[in-house]
């Protein structure tokens, strides 16, 4: 066990753990290769009777966000929380936002807790289906009425479901295409509508490592290659209103238990590391800091850009593997002509 970097914290109420140690548990637990060892990890540690909260500890300084306002979709698990997560840390408004409520109300509790008295942060959360254009504008001018306004719009709610091409019903091919492309714009459209057009503002939309296509998630990919597009135009349309707008794509594949159990093999994410020039998977700090980065005055000169952030897998092996085949013949104007005799 390494030295805790920081000051120590409360040990847990349920066996003797330090809060240091916990947190170092869980890192660990992303990366382990064998789903089925996380069992011997699994029992909730509590800290003076609340759920552990590891401690965010962000390259940014502490006040980068102090007078700001972030809608964060999917704020309520997996990268989105921890999006969340860090804005709190820079002193950021956070408004989260995802169909479950449960979901929601339980990451408002835990992160509530862990904003300091001194700290202008605060967090709340709404109900709301991005693909629901009434319940997309309610989010925005909800956010407005409780925060005063909104500085910064994470799309980041979204997903799919793997299935080969041939198998996808249309009623999938739009659920995908509605939660991820239709979803995207409503929440743009909304947000610039309602308050970047007169005040501007800053979007993040969080796409996936689509560049060599997407095989098995097929209409993910088009849907985010949809989202990429817009981007770009977006970037230019707004410009003149003061709004910035870009991109991350996070790849070869970032841990989480509710990324992981949307698929029926939960080591699905753990397969692609073989592809991952860092190989490993990435983290859902490092998927932050990159949406932090985008949202600070460090890249007040990027607009319209998608940011990989993959460890260098989009550039490397595709993972689909293609069975040896002889049903894409070649064509010669000789086997053209014999096949005509
Ligand atoms: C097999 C190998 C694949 C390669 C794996 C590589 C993995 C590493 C790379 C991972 C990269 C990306 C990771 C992530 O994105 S992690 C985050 C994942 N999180 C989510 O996906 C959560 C959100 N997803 C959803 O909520 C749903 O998937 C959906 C977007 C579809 C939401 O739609 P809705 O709520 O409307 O869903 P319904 O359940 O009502 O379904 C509507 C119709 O959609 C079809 N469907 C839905 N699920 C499936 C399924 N599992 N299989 C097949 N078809 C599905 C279906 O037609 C539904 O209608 P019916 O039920 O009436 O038929
Ligand atoms: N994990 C990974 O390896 C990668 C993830 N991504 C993308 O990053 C984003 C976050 O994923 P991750 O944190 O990993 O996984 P999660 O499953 O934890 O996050 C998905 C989030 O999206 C929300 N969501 C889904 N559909 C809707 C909807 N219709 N309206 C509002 N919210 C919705 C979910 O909340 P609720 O169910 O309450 O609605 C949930 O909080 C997703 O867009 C994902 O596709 C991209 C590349 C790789």
């Amino acid at each position: 066990m390494p030295e805790c970097p920081s000051v120590c914290t409360p040990q847990c109420t349920n066996c003797d753990k330090s809060q240091f140690q916990v947190r170092h548990r869980t890192l660990e637990k992303r990366f382990l290769p064998k789903f089925n060892i996380l069992k011997h990890l699994s029992h909730d540690h509590k800290m003076a009777g609340q759920t552990l909260v590891p401690n965010v500890c962000s390259v940014f300084r502490e006040d980068l966000f102090h007078d700001k306002v972030a809608i964060v979709t999917g704020g309520g698990t997996g990268i989105g929380k921890t999006i969340t997560q860090e804005l709190l840390h820079l002193g950021c408004k956070v408004m989260i936002a995802s169909r479950k409520v449960e979901r929601l109300k339980k990451a408002v509790t835990e992160l509530k807790s862990t904003i300091s008295r001194s700290s202008l942060a605060d967090i709340d959360y709404l109900q709301c289906n991005i693909r629901n254009e009434d319940e997309v504008k309610n989010l925005m001018s909800q956010t407005i009425k409780q925060f005063g306004g909104i500085n910064f719009l994470v799309n980041n709610g979204g997903g799919q479901f793997p299935s080969g091409a041939g198998d996808i019903r249309l009623k999938g091919w739009n659920a995908v295409v509605e939660t991820n492309l239709t979803g995207t714009f409503l929440c743009c459209r909304e947000v610039f509508n309602q308050w970047f057009k007169d005040h501007g503002g800053v979007i993040v939309n969080i796409i996936v490592d689509n560049f060599k296509g997407f095989p098995l998630m097929s209409h993910s990919g088009a849907a985010r290659a949809g989202v990429e597009n817009l981007t770009k135009s977006l970037s230019i349309e707004w410009a003149e209103y003061g709004v910035r707008i870009n991109s991350v794509a996070p790849g070869g594949g970032i841990y989480s238990e509710t990324a992981a159990a949307n698929y029926a093999n939960p080591t699905m994410i753990q397969s692609s590391i073989p592809r991952v020039p860092a190989k490993r998977n990435g983290t859902t700090e490092e998927i932050s800091a990159s949406v932090c980065f985008l949202l600070s005055p460090a890249a007040t000169f990027i607009s319209g850009e998608t940011l990989r952030v993959d460890g260098g897998a989009s550039l490397y092996k595709n993972k689909y593997e293609i069975p040896e085949h002889n049903k894409l013949p070649g064509y010669t104007w000789e086997k053209d002509l014999s096949s005509k005799l």
